[in-house]
Parts: structure tokens; C-alpha cells; sequence
């Protein structure tokens, strides 16, 4: 089972997603930026590591939100996300193809790595009240 951890980037009322990589698994679908937990990290120190790398950018992991275990046909994930807020700064991109901003009514129009619809589905079901 490979551990993930995705960050839930809110705000000003939308949330940060980011399109996977060219000639990576899972290419050109939608994620929630993240990665791999490497050996002896939190979850929390995981992501605040990942986002660091792929977006330049401090962020604040606060509340678990959802957990979500997948059989790809190569592998098993359990992907967590968290809520987050950013500290300060405005995100860069240094790995996706593209990150962008959505509002949560906007989500449905992407498509998203398959382990991330349960993540969807519940975003949708939540009135996220930021700011
Ligand atoms: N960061 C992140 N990974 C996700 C999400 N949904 C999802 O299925 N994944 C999968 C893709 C990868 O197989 C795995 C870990 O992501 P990663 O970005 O660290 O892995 P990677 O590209 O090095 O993966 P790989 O090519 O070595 O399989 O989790 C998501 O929302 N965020
Ligand atoms: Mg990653």
C-alpha cells in the first residue's frame, strides 16, 4: 500500500488543483497537489514538504477531510487530504502541467485522478465557508 497525501488549498473561495504531468502515471488528469509520504513524516510533514517543491509555497494543513483507498492496476494508494490554507505567497508551478484556481461548483468539469471522486463528491456536498 503506498501512502499519499493531498492538500485541500482553499481560498478566497476556491481551490487549488493541478493537472499531472506528461508521461506520468495518471497523465494529464486532475489532482489535489501532494505525494508520497516518505519514511519517518507525518502526513502533515509530508505535505507541507510536497508543496513546498511543487508549488513554492508555505502552507497551514488543518483539518483531516477525507480518506480514500484505491486499487489502480499497478498499485494500491491510501490517499488522505487535508484541508489548507497558504500561508503567504502566491503558488508557482514547478511540476504540473497546470495548476489553477476553481470554485467547488466548477469541480465537476475536470477530470480527476479516479482515487480523488470520493474527494469530489464530498467537496460538493460541503458548503466550504472561507476568508
Ligand atoms: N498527489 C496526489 N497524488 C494522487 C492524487 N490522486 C491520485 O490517485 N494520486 C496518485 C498518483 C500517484 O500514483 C500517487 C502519488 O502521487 P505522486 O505525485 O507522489 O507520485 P508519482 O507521480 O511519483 O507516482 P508514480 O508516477 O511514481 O506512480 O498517488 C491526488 O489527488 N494527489
Ligand atoms: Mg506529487
Amino acid at each position: 500500500m503506498i501512502e499519499v497525501c493531498a492538500a485541500i488549498i482553499i481560498h478566497e473561495g476556491r481551490i487549488l488543483i493541478a493537472q499531472r504531468p506528461e508521461g506520468d502515471s495518471l497523465e494529464n488528469m486532475w489532482e489535489f497537489p501532494g505525494g508520497k509520504i516518505e519514511e519517518g513524516e507525518t502526513p502533515e510533514q509530508s505535505l507541507r514538504r510536497e508543496i513546498l517543491e511543487e508549488l513554492g509555497i508555505e502552507i497551514i494543513v488543518g483539518d483531516f477531510f477525507s480518506e480514500n483507498i484505491h486499487k489502480y492496476p499497478d498499485k494500491e494508494i491510501r490517499l488522505r487530504s487535508y484541508l489548507c490554507s497558504v500561508v503567504d505567497g502566491q503558488p508557482t508551478n514547478e511540476f504540473h502541467q497546470k495548476i489553477i484556481w476553481v470554485p467547488v461548483a466548477g469541480l465537476a468539469e475536470y477530470l480527476f485522478a479516479p482515487a480523488d471522486i470520493p474527494f469530489i463528491r464530498k467537496l460538493e456536498t460541503f458548503a466550504i465557508d472561507v476568508d
